[in-house]
């Protein structure tokens, strides 16, 4: 059986790393899908995703990855794929994925969506508190993959010289240094 995990990914986390391997053990393939959402201007490109999931699964032998734009149920329907496959962490989520669920439900018939109960090292991460930390200069190397570390850390460090790559003792320090600097106005912040 197919199942299809969809999401933003921006960018991968252990968490969403995790969801995937538990995963593959229960479907036979696991399509791991970036949604392109034109209205959404995100830290990284389409193309950059797939290359930190593709890195961050390569242990993997039943994933693929992929992006496309559109409904899910369509693109499910397209890859011959029955199951959708989402994390649950915090009641917020549990909400907003039954809602999402019903949609897709009522849309596409056939389709089910399947819950993965975050891990609990991993119930607080997302890739919003992880880009929020690495804003501030503060170290994410104990949430994402190595690779995926280093390319935030980049990305930041373009935007402010002093976020970039901290390592301890100086992560602390750049940290309470940047959280008393006003925001730089000539850098725009991609839409969380
Ligand atoms: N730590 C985690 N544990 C379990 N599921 C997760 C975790 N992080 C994300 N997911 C699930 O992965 C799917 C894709 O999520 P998404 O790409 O939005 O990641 P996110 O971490 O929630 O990012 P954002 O902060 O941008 O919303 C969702 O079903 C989400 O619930
Ligand atoms: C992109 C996503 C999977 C949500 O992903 P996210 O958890 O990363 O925000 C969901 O919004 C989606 O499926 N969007 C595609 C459009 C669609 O199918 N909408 C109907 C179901 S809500
Ligand atoms: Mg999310």
């Amino acid at each position: 059986m197919i199942a299809i995990y969809p999401g933003s990914f921006d960018p991968i986390t252990f968490g969403h790393v995790d969801i995937i391997e538990r995963g593959c053990k229960l479907f036979d393939r696991v399509i791991v899908t970036i949604v392109r959402n034109p209205s959404k201007v995100p830290l990284f490109t389409v193309e950059e995703r797939i290359e930190q999931i593709l890195c961050s699964t390569k242990h993997l032998s039943n994933v693929e990855v992929d992006s496309f734009e559109g409904l899910t149920v369509n693109y499910a329907k397209m890859r011959q794929a029955k199951v959708l496959l989402r994390g649950l962490r915090v009641l917020t989520d549990f909400e907003m994925e039954l809602q999402m669920a019903h949609t897709n439900k009522t849309l596409l018939g056939e389709i089910e969506t399947v819950f993965l109960a975050t891990s609990n090292a991993y119930s607080f991460l997302s890739s919003s508190v992880v880009k929020e930390i690495a804003k501030f200069g503060g170290s994410v190397d104990h949430l994402v993959p190595k690779h995926v570390a280093l390319d935030i850390y980049k990305c930041y460090a373009s935007r402010n010289p002093l976020a970039s790559n901290p390592t301890p003792p100086d992560a602390a320090l750049r940290t309470n240094y940047l959280s008393t600097q006003p925001p730089s106005e000539t850098t725009p912040e991609p839409q969380e």
